[in-house]
């Protein structure tokens, strides 16, 4: 999987959001990361033609995906984990997997129980019934189900308690482990340095840095200088 990103820039009427945003992501897992209002989900939206990109160009594997609507987007492998993970209050956990099943490929709702054994204890509770990490589960296991090329996850641990966030982190970890090419925006470093290799810095609505996971990780200062923030221990 090779996803290409030159110069994207996206407007929300005639306010510009993306200046120029250029990324190259191959089967190692990036993070992307920055502060509030940065223009993270922006670029995800672009990613999935669900933001009308109005310069620039993005391409899988070769094929250009930029004009294309979001269910095509999907239809060529890219698959997104929306912020604030979006599930039907009404509908159960299994009828969500259900729904979400598409595309040849080893992910079926056999697999998602095993993976996260969690959901299968609660395959019959409805959305409305879940705590935020399980959601955050059904969501993650909508997108595998859609077998794609390339999963762009969108915050997926914004507003989890500590030990949900350890728990995604695991999932996280194991879809690396088993190969899947992942796009991750977190507001959380340690988050997205437990799970990416690189990472990309998100400022002003383009990249302004690209650095490994470790040399960041052994450097507080530049943490601080790219993000304000700093990881603990
Ligand atoms: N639908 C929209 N219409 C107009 N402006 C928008 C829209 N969505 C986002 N914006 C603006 O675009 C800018 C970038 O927002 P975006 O959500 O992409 O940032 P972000 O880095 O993901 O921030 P956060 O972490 O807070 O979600 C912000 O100034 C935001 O107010």
């Amino acid at each position: 999987m090779q996803l290409e990103i030159q110069n994207l820039e996206v407007h929300y009427g005639r306010v510009r959001v993306l200046h120029g945003a250029s990324l190259t992501l191959g089967d190692k897992p990036l993070a992307v990361v920055g502060r509030n209002g940065m223009g993270k989900t922006t670029f995800c939206h672009g990613i999935m033609g669900l933001a009308s990109v109005t310069a620039g160009t993005i391409t899988l594997d070769g094929l250009p995906l930029h004009g294309l609507a979001p269910h095509r987007v999907a239809a060529h492998g890219v698959a997104l984990v929306p912020q604030g993970r979006r599930l039907f209050q009404s509908l159960t956990v299994d009828e969500h997997l259900k729904l979400a099943h598409r595309g040849k490929g080893s992910w079926n709702r056999e697999r998602i129980y095993d993976t996260f054994p969690r959901l299968a204890e609660r395959r019959q509770n409805l959305g409305a019934e879940l705590s935020g990490g399980e959601q955050q589960m059904v969501a993650i296991a909508r997108a595998l189900l859609s077998n794609p090329r390339l999963i762009i996850m969108d915050e997926p641990t914004e507003g989890l308690a500590p030990v949900m966030v350890e728990q995604v982190v695991k999932v996280l970890q194991k879809l690396v482990q088993e190969g899947n090419a992942l796009l991750l925006v977190e507001q959380n470093l340690g988050v997205a340095l437990a799970v990416a290799d690189e990472v990309a810095v998100m400022l002003n609505g383009v990249f302004e840095r690209r650095v490994t996971a470790d040399v960041l990780r052994r450097d507080p200062e530049l943490q601080q200088r790219l993000l304000g923030v700093a990881t603990q221990g």
